[in-house]
C-alpha cells in the first residue's frame, strides 16, 4: 500500500515522550522516514541501531503499536544541518525553553537550503506554548544572512499547533519504549503552511488555531497543573492520586469550569460540548493505567505562571468578562508553593520569593501589578494554602 509521504523525510527535534509517543509516530504511520534529532546519545544510538520502537497504549484496552522506518542524529553533531537541508518537513517537541537552543542549527540548515535553491518547507513546533512556531521563527531570524532571510520569508512556513496526548516517562524493557494514553489531538494552523498542506494521519488543520490552543491549554493544562500543585502540597504523588482526593478533584473541576465559562464566551464554543470536553479530561486525569508524577506535570513553575500561560491566562480572560476566577487563582497560589529539589525552576521560584518577597515575585512572573484584584487574591490564596 502506498502512503502519501512514502519517499519523504521528516526531521523531528526531540526524541522524548511526545516525539516518540505522538508526533514521530504519526509521521512514520503516514509514510515519512522519520529522523529524530536529540542530545540524548543513548536514545539516538538505539534509534540508529534498531530503526523501530514500541508504543504501549496504557488504557482500558492495553495494546502495543510498533513504529518503523525511524532513525536518529545527534542534534549537536555534523549530520543535523544536512538533515535540515534535505527534510520535507520539520517538527519539534523539545520543550518551549529549548526552541532558542535549536534555532542557530535550524538557521544553518536554512542557509544551505537557500544556497541550494530548495523548495518550500514547513516547521511545526509541537510544544505547550501559545504561538510556539511563530516564536521559533523569531529565534531563527537573527541567525540568518540576507539570502537566508529571503528564503525563510518566501518559502518557510511556521504553522502554530496545539498538541494533546498525556505521555509521562515510562519504565519499559527497552530505552525506546514509550507509554501513552489512547487519546490524542493535534491541530495545526492551515493558512500558515507554505507549498501545500502535508497529509498526515491524525493531524487536523484549522483556520482558527487560537481557539484550539486556548481550549486545550486553558482546560487540560490548567486542570493538570492545579491537580499537580494542590496534589504536591497535600503529599500526593501522581495526578491520579490527586484526583482520588475529593477536595482536590473538586477544586480542579471548579477551575476547569471557570476557564470553561470564559472560553465558551470568548470563542463561541457550545457550552454542552465544552462540559463534555471537561468530563473527558477528568477521566483522562483519573486513568489508573497512567502513572504521571506531580513533579512532571508541575515542572517549570516559572514558565507556568507566565501571563499567557495556563493559570494566569484563563484567570485574566475570566476577569475581563466579569466572570469568577477564584479557583484558577487558587491554582496559581498553589504553584507558588511548589518545591522540587530536582527542578531548577522550582528552585528559582523559591529563591525569588526568599529574595524579593511574595508580592514582587507574583508581579515579576505574572505581570499582574500589585493592587490588581487578581494579584491580591493570589496572595490571599497563598496564605490559605499551607503545606501538609
Ligand atoms: N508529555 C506530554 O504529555 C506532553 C503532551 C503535549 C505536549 N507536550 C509538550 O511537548 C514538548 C516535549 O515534552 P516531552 O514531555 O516530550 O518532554 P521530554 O523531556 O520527554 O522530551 C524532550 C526531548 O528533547 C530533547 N532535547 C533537549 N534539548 C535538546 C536539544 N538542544 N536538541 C534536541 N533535542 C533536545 C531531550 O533530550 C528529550 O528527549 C513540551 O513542549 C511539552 O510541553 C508534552
Ligand atoms: O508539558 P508541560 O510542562 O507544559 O505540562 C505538563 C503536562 O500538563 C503536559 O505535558 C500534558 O501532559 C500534555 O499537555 C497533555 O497533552
Amino acid at each position: 500500500m502506498t502512503r502519501p509521504n512514502d519517499s519523504k523525510t521528516a526531521l523531528h527535534f526531540g526524541a522524548g515522550n511526545i516525539g516518540r509517543g505522538f508526533i514521530g509516530a504519526l509521521l512514520a504511520h503516514s509514510g515519512y522516514r522519520v529522523v529524530f534529532a536529540d542530545v540524548n546519545e543513548q536514545v539516538i544510538g538505539a534509534l540508529r541501531e534498531r530503526g523501530e520502537y514500541d508504543i504501549h497504549i496504557l488504557d482500558l484496552e492495553a495494546r502495543t503499536e510498533r513504529v518503523q522506518g525511524v532513525t536518529g542524529v545527534l542534534s549537536t553533531g555534523d549530520e543535523t544541518v544536512p538533515a535540515i537541508a534535505g527534510a520535507d518537513l520539520i517538527t519539534t517537541a523539545v520543550g518551549p525553553n529549548v526552541l532558542k537552543i535549536i534555532a542557530p542549527t535550524l538557521a544553518r540548515g536554512l542557509e544551505e537550503r537557500a544556497q541550494a535553491g530548495a523548495g518550500p518547507l514547513n516547521i511545526i513546533a509541537c510544544e505547550n506554548k501559545v504561538g510556539a512556531s511563530a516564536f521559533l521563527r523569531g529565534q531563527i531570524l537573527p541567525h540568518l544572512s540576507g539570502a537566508g532571510r529571503a528564503y525563510l520569508e518566501q518559502s518557510v512556513g511556521f504553522p502554530n499547533a496545539s498538541v494533546d496526548r498525556i505521555v509521562p516517562p515510562f519504565e519499559g524493557e527497552d530505552v525506546l519504549d514509550v507509554g501513552v494514553e489512547d487519546f490524542y489531538e493535534w491541530y495545526v494552523e492551515g493558512p500558515a503552511f507554505k507549498g501545500g498542506i502535508p497529509q498526515i494521519e491524525g493531524m487536523k488543520v484549522t483556520d482558527d488555531l487560537m481557539a484550539y490552543v486556548q481550549r486545550k491549554l486553558y482546560t487540560l493544562n490548567t486542570g493538570h497543573a492545579i491537580a499537580a500543585y494542590l496534589g504536591s502540597l497535600r503529599g500526593l504523588g501522581t495526578v491520579a492520586d490527586a484526583m482520588g482526593d475529593p477536595e482536590t478533584a473538586e477544586q480542579v473541576r471548579e477551575a476547569m469550569e471557570q476557564s470553561g465559562a470564559a472560553l465558551v464566551q470568548t470563542h463561541g464554543f457550545d457550552a454542552a460540548e465544552h462540559a463534555a470536553y471537561i468530563e473527558r479530561i477528568e477521566a483522562r486525569f483519573k486513568n489508573p493505567h497512567i502513572h504521571d508524577e506531580v513533579t512532571r506535570v508541575g515542572r517549570e513553575p516559572v514558565r507556568k505562571l507566565g501571563p499567557q500561560e495556563r493559570l494566569i491566562g484563563p484567570a485574566r480572560m475570566a476577569r475581563d468578562l466579569g466572570l469568577p476566577a477564584h479557583a484558577l487563582l487558587r491554582g496559581a497560589a498553589a504553584a507558588l508553593h511548589f518545591r522540587n529539589a530536582e527542578d531548577p525552576q522550582a528552585q528559582e521560584l523559591q529563591a525569588l520569593i526568599a529574595e524579593k518577597g511574595l508580592a514582587a515575585t507574583v508581579t515579576q512572573l505574572t505581570e499582574l501589578p500589585q493592587g490588581d484584584e487578581l494579584h491580591t487574591r493570589i496572595l490571599e490564596g497563598y496564605a490559605e494554602l499551607q503545606p501538609a
